[in-house]
């Protein structure tokens, strides 16, 4: 029999979920090849559910990169956080649970207590970079498979690129029979405006977020694109007066600076000239109250 004719095209989506801050984001980038969800040193930065879509020959992988699951009681945000991994974890064909090496925590225990369904499920270990002696690792992983039996166990290094083909190749396998859901240059299905955003949203957690954490977050009011160039204009909301002059800086110094270096990465996105404007809005208590988190779209 010839090859041809055993092939079969698979396609499905994908799940990687994990506490804060193990590397969920920096490994779906790494696997799709491509800079679309925001990386930070922070904790809680990617709020929004983000796909990214990675095609081979005979593949194509929808990667859903769900929120951190918050283990600290309290707040609207994190409740609804819970619930947007509870909510991918039923509409996916394979969940990588990702797992920092050598660093367990009560915060890992919660997640896999929401794991069901094991036949489906990778255990991911990642950051293998950081670890000196691989023999460390054994105990670790034989003490974590103990407790749930996934169906599958990848070491990775997303910043290395170590393992992430044997990675894919495990996810594929999983993936059911399904036509390509995706052109086969589509890298994401978010729109422009919002990984614009998401862009600014960085820039704001990477020069003031030890200040000012998690309290804000960036809308796009104006989005006027043409052949030549784009007019956006974005809204910073953040929940206290006290947070204006933070984001504001000296003479405007810090918000000079997130707008001028959003507006470089905006401009390479859309690869055309771009012209931004960036507001601030103080909408108090924002961050806790669920009918506002929907009306910015926290679904
Ligand atoms: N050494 C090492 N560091 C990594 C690797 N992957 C990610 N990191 C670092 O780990 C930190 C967190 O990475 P993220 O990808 O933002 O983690 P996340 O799980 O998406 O975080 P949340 O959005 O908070 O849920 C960043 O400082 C990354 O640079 C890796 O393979 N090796």
């Amino acid at each position: 029999m010839t090859e041809a004719a055993t092939s079969v095209h698979r396609c499905g989506f994908i799940a990687v979920v994990g506490r804060p801050n193990v590397g969920k984001s920096t490994l779906t980038n790494a696997l799709i090849g491509s800079k679309i969800s925001i990386v930070s040193r922070k904790a809680q930065t990617t709020r929004h559910r983000i796909q990214g879509v990675l095609t081979r020959d005979d593949e194509q992988f929808v990667f859903v990169d769900t929120p951190g699951f918050q283990t600290r009681h309290g707040g609207a945000m994190n409740k609804m956080m819970n619930r947007v991994v509870t909510q991918t974890l039923a509409d996916v064909d394979v969940v990588l649970f990702v797992v920092e090496a050598g660093k367990w925590s009560p915060g890992d225990a919660k997640l896999l207590s929401l794991l069901h369904e094991p036949a489906r499920t990778i255990l991911v270990i990642s950051k293998i970079d950081e670890i000196k002696n691989r023999d460390e690792l054994y105990p670790f992983v034989a003490s974590i498979v103990e407790q749930y039996p996934f169906d599958a166990v990848v070491p990775v290094s997303a910043n290395k690129k170590h393992q992430l083909d044997q990675l894919l190749d495990e996810i594929a396998k999983r993936l059911p029979e399904n036509e390509a859901f995706f052109e086969a240059d589509t890298l994401t299905d978010r729109s422009m405006r919002f990984i614009a955003a998401e862009l600014i949203r960085e820039k704001i957690f990477r020069l003031v977020g030890d200040e000012l954490p998690y309290a804000c977050t960036v809308t796009i009011e104006l989005w006027d694109e043409t052949d030549k160039g784009a007019q956006v204009s974005a809204c910073v909301i953040v929940e206290r007066d006290s947070h204006r002059p933070i984001l504001l800086g000296a003479a405007g110094s810090h918000m000079k600076r997130i707008a001028s270096e959003a507006r470089q990465d905006i401009t390479k996105l859309l690869d055309k000239p771009v012209h931004l404007e960036v507001y601030i809005k103080v909408r108090k208590g924002w961050a806790d109250k669920e009918s506002s988190l929907r009306d910015l779209g926290y679904e």
